[in-house]
């Protein structure tokens, strides 16, 4: 049944890094394409970028090549390219929620979001989430959310996020890692179409805890875990030492690698194609992405910004979205 066609709908993120010129690089390389809907205020888009207001997301329902729809909200002040503006931090949290209840009604395919200044927004408005990914879990109003990066050469997907290392351990339990794994099983087969999906489990302590000598995780309870949910039908090899998991042959055996932490997951992948990889939140009742980068305030407005992950992410949610 063909869809009706809709909008990505772009949230803007924040207006003092580069998402607003990457989501313009975006436009003008997907135009033809891929019909999209960008919410911000438009005195922040890049100088010269063509884009006309729209009352309505219907306005944005086919592809616009000459011109960025925009839903335009007054932000108050102009950007300063490289610092953030507490003024902002409401507005860029609003445009967030837009974006949600816009694929929520219908009117958006689905939803990508620009980097926001976590940092910024916590003192600007008292934003309490560690990022995107716990904000649009309570907005959609589900528990448990996945972050997967995504590229052609590797999906990984960190089984904790946004918490200091000190607490990885605290936070990973037998639940929570089995929670992770059923919703990336469930990501790879209903939005990637993979109907097997082989997934690596990463050990938390070097050489997966040597047996004991290293860490007593994986002895303690992943080891029984993994071999809990093989003998319920998941295609799970591991916990395996996280430092031999990456390279070329051992990427093959597998079709996402779930990591302890952050960094275990997102350094091999932002290192591998920092330019491609994409953030896909698996366990919502929509579709979202985003670029794998930040604000990068350190180059904001200088325009030198590399849009291709904004890219990739944008042409992933059309993707994605229309797949549903
Ligand atoms: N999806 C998101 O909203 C998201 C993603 C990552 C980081 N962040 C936030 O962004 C802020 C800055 O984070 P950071 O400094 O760790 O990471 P960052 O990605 O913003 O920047 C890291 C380095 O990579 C460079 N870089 C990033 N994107 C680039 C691009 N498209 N082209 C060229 N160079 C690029 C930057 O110039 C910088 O030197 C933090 O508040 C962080 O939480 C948000
Ligand atoms: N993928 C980014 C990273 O961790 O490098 C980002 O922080 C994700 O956070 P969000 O929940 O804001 O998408």
């Amino acid at each position: 049944m063909s869809r009706p066609a809709l909008p990505v709908a772009i949230s803007c993120g924040e207006p003092a890094g580069i998402g607003p010129e990457v989501a313009a690089a975006a436009f003008a390389a997907l135009a033809h394409e891929v019909p999209m809907l960008w919410l911000g205020d438009p005195r922040h888009l890049p100088e010269g970028t063509p884009h006309r207001l729209v009352n309505h997301a219907s306005e944005a329902a086919d592809p616009s090549p000459d011109a960025l729809p925009v839903l335009a909200q007054d932000f108050g002040r102009p950007r300063q390219p490289g610092v953030a503006d507490p003024v902002h931090a409401p507005q860029v949290i609003e445009m967030i929620a837009r974006g949600v209840a816009l694929v929520q009604d219908g009117h958006a395919l689905a939803l990508c979001t620009a980097p926001i200044h976590k940092k910024a927004l916590k003192d600007g408005a008292g934003f309490s989430h560690p990022g995107h990914t716990e904000y649009l879990a309570a907005l959609a109003g589900v528990d448990d959310v996945v972050m997967m990066l995504a590229s052609d050469q590797l999906r990984v997907v960190p089984a904790t996020i946004h918490i200091a290392l000190d607490q990885v351990p605290l936070q990973l339990t037998p639940r929570t890692l089995r929670h992770v794994i059923e919703i990336t099983h469930a990501g790879l087969r209903d939005l990637f179409g993979i109907a097997a999906p082989r997934l690596a489990i990463a050990g938390l302590n070097p050489h997966a805890g040597e047996g004991g000598t290293m860490g007593m995780q994986e002895r303690s309870w992943i080891n029984d875990l993994v071999t809990q949910m093989q003998g319920e039908g998941y295609g799970l090899t591991g916990p395996l030492p996280a430092d031999t998991m990456f390279h070329a042959a051992a990427r093959a055996r597998y079709d996402a690698a779930i990591c302890m932490y952050h960094d275990q997951a997102l350094i091999p992948i932002k290192t591998l194609d920092f330019d491609k990889g994409v953030n896909v939140t698996l366990g919502l009742p929509f579709i979202r992405t985003s670029p794998d980068h930040g604000t990068a305030f350190d180059i904001a407005g200088k325009g030198i910004a590399n849009p291709t992950s904004m890219i990739e992410a944008i042409r992933m949610a059309h993707r994605l979205g229309q797949n549903r």
